[in-house]
């Protein structure tokens, strides 16, 4: 699994403390990236122990490594409703965030916005005032240039994402293409937000504008928790 910015061991703390949250009995949402992969990881452990739960993956990585830990896992549509989500995040000012650095944004933003309590995980690397990071777009593959316009009359400037290890660009779980967005500091997000879902074409952009509930942020030797 990708790994990015702060030390292993400040994730396994944010993720290991969302994952003590966990009552029996619940649904829960399960992020992608190797911060959520602590909290996937401890919640197998837990299962094992006997906790009772129900997973909901947010990605093809979450499924798979959810099914390795030996969590019961759930579609979105076979529950009522996501008691918890637990999830990792690119940057984190205050309650926004951006997500998207492993493109699962879309599936995430659905499972993290429909549950309960979101909880989000995060090492001290992630913390800023503003949020100055890339913005991920997802996109259908045929609305790839018009989106890129919009993005430049918007301020920004798109970078198609291309893949790691293939020649081409990525393809998103939902069989789409992603955009790399540079806004420099967004000091507006919940606009930008806006602008980005009324475009034509965009599947879903890696702003998340006030779904946390709660950040999670692990040191290495302990954990800070904001609540929102
Ligand atoms: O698409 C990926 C997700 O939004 C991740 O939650 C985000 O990129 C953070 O990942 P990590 O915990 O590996 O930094």
């Amino acid at each position: 699994m990708k790994t990015t910015g702060g030390s292993d061991a400040a994730k396994r703390d944010a993720g290991e403390s969302a994952a003590d949250l966990v009552t029996d009995g619940t649904v829960v949402g399960l992020g992608t990236g190797s911060t959520a992969a602590h909290a996937i990881r401890a919640l197998g452990r837990a299962v094992d122990s006997g906790l009772d739960i129900r997973g909901v993956p947010t990605s093809f990585a979450s499924r798979e490594l959810a099914r390795e830990a030996g969590i019961p896992l759930v579609d979105l549509d076979e529950v009522d409703g996501v008691d918890i989500a637990i999830d990792g995040a690119d940057q984190v000012a205050g309650g926004d965030l951006i997500k998207g650095g492993g493109a699962a944004h879309a599936r995430e933003k659905i499972v993290d916005a429909a549950a309960d309590r979101f909880v989000v995980v995060a090492d001290p690397s992630k913390e800023v005032e503003t949020l100055d990071h890339l913005v991920p777009v997802e996109v259908l593959p045929a609305a790839r240039t018009t989106v890129a316009s919009a993005v430049e009359s918007a301020g920004g400037d798109p970078v198609l994402r291309d893949a790691e290890h293939k020649d081409g660009p990525v393809v998103t779980d939902n069989g789409n293409l992603v955009l790399d967005c540079d806004f420099g500091a967004i000091e507006a997000a919940a606009a930008l937000a806006r602008t980005l879902s009324e475009t034509p074409g965009v599947v879903e952009h890696g702003l998340f504008v006030g779904l946390a509930d709660e950040v999670h942020v692990g040191t290495g030797e302990g954990v800070t928790v904001h609540e929102l």
